[in-house]
């Protein structure tokens, strides 16, 4: 799988360190870091995305895929006004890429930070009624649409739905204005298999009749071998692999797009193990033998039985 970005990308693919405006999306060198003591997440990073596109973005777990699309949605500042550009403005500064709802991002469960419990989901009385149409200036057809293709009961109590029923609505409210640019991250996992398909249905209309352009961050491949038009597979914040299907010559020998990604993830693991075998465990340190000492989670510790 070792084929790197730069030969994997398409001719509409990165554009290295000028943006191509004809892109719905365009990274360029973009380096990211959560703490400034640690090497960076994404370092000379490229993406570039065309209008119409259904780009699926996969990898393993912490990836880096939930930062990106955060990134591309406007939720970091990161570099300047040059380096991520959504819809030719900058994701971070133009904010008016959000407002206008051209730019949209669907992410996490709606939830609330609760002190020592973290996040817990939104327990507030409000029908989905009150939430649907609380959302000023939607054209009402397309709003009957979406509440039709959701299966959405207007009285649905949010505090009493279960978390396919409250995605439902969370998703509802996400397309409710007709976005150019739409980040998806893993946000149909609650859905059932009919609301799924029914709404990556909707999101090819999307896409083919209006020329929106769609990023997908999912674990489940299921039936989006016909569905996506692109992929990026990210590890360990670099881009991989950026194909389009059509294009991917494992594709015409695998079973399915499951198993070309599952080989890759494989590979991928693998070359870790062989990483570590040859790195030695280091023994702790004074410093963190006391740092874990003071850990809520060391068995020894008190404390652990709250959390149990
Ligand atoms: N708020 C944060 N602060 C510090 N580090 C973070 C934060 N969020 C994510 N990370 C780290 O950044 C890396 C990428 O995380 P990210 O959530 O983007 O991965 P992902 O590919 O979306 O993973 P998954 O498939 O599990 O959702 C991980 O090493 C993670 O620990």
């Amino acid at each position: 799988m070792a084929e790197s970005a730069a030969s994997a990308t398409p001719p509409a693919g990165r554009g290295g360190l000028e943006n191509d405006k004809s892109n719905s999306i365009s990274v360029s060198a973009m380096q990211f870091s959560y703490d400034s003591n640690q090497a960076p997440l994404f370092f000379d990073f490229n993406l570039d995305i065309a209008p119409g596109s259904r780009c699926l973005l996969t990898g393993a777990n912490g990836s880096g895929k939930s930062t990106l699309l955060r990134i591309l949605a406007g939720k970091h500042m990161v570099g300047g006004k040059d380096v991520v550009r959504v819809l030719n403005s900058s994701a971070f500064h133009d904010t008016q890429l959000v407002c206008s709802g051209d730019l949209a991002y669907l992410g996490g469960s709606w939830s609330k930070t609760v002190g020592s419990a973290g996040e817990v989901p939104l327990q507030g009385d409000f029908s989905a009624e009150h939430m649907i149409f609380g959302v000023e200036g939607v054209d009402p057809s397309r709003r009957e649409k979406l509440i039709d293709l959701l299966d959405i009961d207007l009285r649905w109590r949010m505090h009493k739905v279960s978390d396919g029923q409250r995605r439902r609505v969370q998703i509802c409210m996400g397309l409710l204005y007709p976005y150019k640019v739409l980040l998806l991250d893993e946000v149909t996992v609650d859905l059932d298999v009919v609301a799924r398909m029914d709404l990556l249905e909707f999101f090819r209309e999307e896409t083919e009749q209006r020329g929106a352009t769609l990023i997908y961050a999912t674990h489940i491949f299921d039936g989006l071998e016909a569905w996506a038009t692109d992929l990026a597979y990210i590890q360990d914040g670099e881009l991989k692999r950026y194909a389009k299907l059509v294009e991917m010559d494992e594709l015409r020998t695998s079973a399915n797009l499951l198993t070309v990604v599952e080989n890759w993830l494989r590979s991928e693991t693998k070359q870790e193990k062989k990483k570590k075998k040859k790195e030695p465990i280091k023994p702790p340190t004074a410093q963190t033998q006391k740092a874990s000492s003071g850990s809520p989670f060391m068995s020894s510790s008190r404390h652990m039985a709250y959390y149990r």
